[in-house]
């Protein structure tokens, strides 16, 4: 584990965190017919020690994007600017930032502490106190006693911690994370995922963070980017992200979701409109475009679907709320279905189940779900 009083001591509030702010930040690879606009005019705001992930599918221009804040990618257009003052002409070395790589990016041949020590030597920082900062550094991520070892004597996960403790002792008014977990094994992440997020909120080091992995990003974030095609869909919490997603993009990169064809009946107070929908009229949370759009979804997320068996032999039916199970599969912690209904196949979920009372193949089932939970969306995404 990280050692918080050691890191703190390190950084001894002499590192105020940055605001950190994008401006018509673009960049276009190539040019004529190969010509590439990896990021597309992005404007983004990162306040003092907030942790802003930028999430994505491959090729979205998140990397490019954190390349440019760091300098190691000049920009086509637009500003980085961190405390209002201008980086692009800034090398690299010279911002008061730290990145993190996927690939450790360590030098095989020092040793950790060497590694650890080599950005405050080339900054000249005398002796003494350069080995204070060292040995703060490395407490910090807990490697004293790995400090004489090369590199490839360490795990991945410790390769990791070195790489931490290098950018660190910089002291940097902002981090930058390259996918630094993607090379650890699943249980090994989510522990380093804990441990990153506890030593940024603890010292409030502003944080930029490049995933594509939506569980990093939903677990660390005070606020996920999600881009598309080099341009931002959505820039918000993840509870916002999750449950008020601004695009079908967004909601169906994030999670799990059903898009419900519905028909909108009236819009009622702003923020909300009444749908209709498995057969009832009903008054559900709405993006602000979807009463003016001409197309809309309903989001449902499987979690907030429920499932009742119903004895079709009683006969009545059930004004289309009625579904068929086309199957289900049992995973201990959850059941998984799905359902046949007048909208299409949907997927539900249900935790914690009832071993005793789980839909089987072709069972009717009643359908409904938490209103509060649905989201209304438009179609397709209004353009600005
Ligand atoms: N040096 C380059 N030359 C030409 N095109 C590039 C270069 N670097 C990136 N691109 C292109 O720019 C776009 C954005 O790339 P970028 O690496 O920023 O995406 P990403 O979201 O980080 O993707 P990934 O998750 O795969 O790393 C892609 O279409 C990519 O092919």
């Amino acid at each position: 584990m990280t050692d918080l009083a050691a890191a703190e001591k390190l950084l001894d509030n002499t590192t105020a965190s940055g605001t950190l702010r994008l401006r018509g930040l673009t960049k276009e690879f190539g040019n004529g017919a190969d010509k590439v606009v990896a990021v597309d005019a992005i404007d983004l705001d990162i306040e003092p020690g907030e942790f802003v992930t930028l999430l994505g599918p491959s090729g979205c221009g998140k990397t490019t994007t954190l390349r440019m804040i760091a300098g190691f990618e000049d920009p086509s257009g637009g500003q980085v600017t961190l405390d209002d003052v201008n980086m692009i002409d800034t090398p690299p070395n010279k911002r008061p930032m730290a990145m993190v790589f996927q690939s450790y990016a360590l030098f095989p041949h020092l040793k950790v502490r060497d590694n650890v020590a080599y950005g405050l030597k080339i900054r000249r920082t005398p002796s003494a106190k350069l080995r204070e900062e060292v040995d703060l550094a490395l407490e910090s991520m807990n490697l004293s006693a790995l400090a004489n070892r090369a590199p490839n004597q360490l795990s991945g996960g410790q390769q990791q911690r070195v790489a931490l403790a290098r950018a660190m002792v910089m002291k940097p008014r902002v981090l930058l994370f390259d996918e630094p977990l993607s090379n650890l094994d699943a249980k090994l992440r989510e522990r380093m995922r804990i441990e990153i997020r506890t030593l940024q909120r603890h010292l409030g080091i502003t944080s930029v963070y490049v995933t594509h992995d939506q569980a990093e990003a939903m677990s660390m974030s005070d606020r996920i980017v999600v881009m598309n095609g080099g341009r931002v869909e959505q820039a918000a919490s993840p509870d916002i992200i999750y449950r008020q997603p601004a695009s079908v993009f967004v909601a169906d990169f994030i999670g799990r979701a059903n898009f419900l064809d519905v028909e909108k009946e009236t819009s009622t107070q702003q923020g909300r409109a009444r749908v209709k929908v498995l057969g009832h009229s009903v008054d559900v949370p709405a993006h602000p475009d979807a009463p003016a759009a001409e197309d809309v979804v309903l989001l449902l997320r499987p979690e907030s679907i429920r499932l009742k068996a119903v004895d079709t032999r009683a006969g009545g039916g059930l004004g289309g709320h009625e579904g068929r199970v086309l199957f289900s599969v049992f995973y201990g912690d959850h059941v998984e279905y799905e359902v046949e209904t007048e909208h299409g196949t949907i997927t539900a979920v249900v935790a914690d189940p009832n071993v005793d009372a789980i839909h089987r193949e072709g069972d009717d089932v009643e359908v409904s779900f938490n209103a509060e939970r649905a989201w209304l969306l438009p179609r397709t995404r209004q353009p600005g």
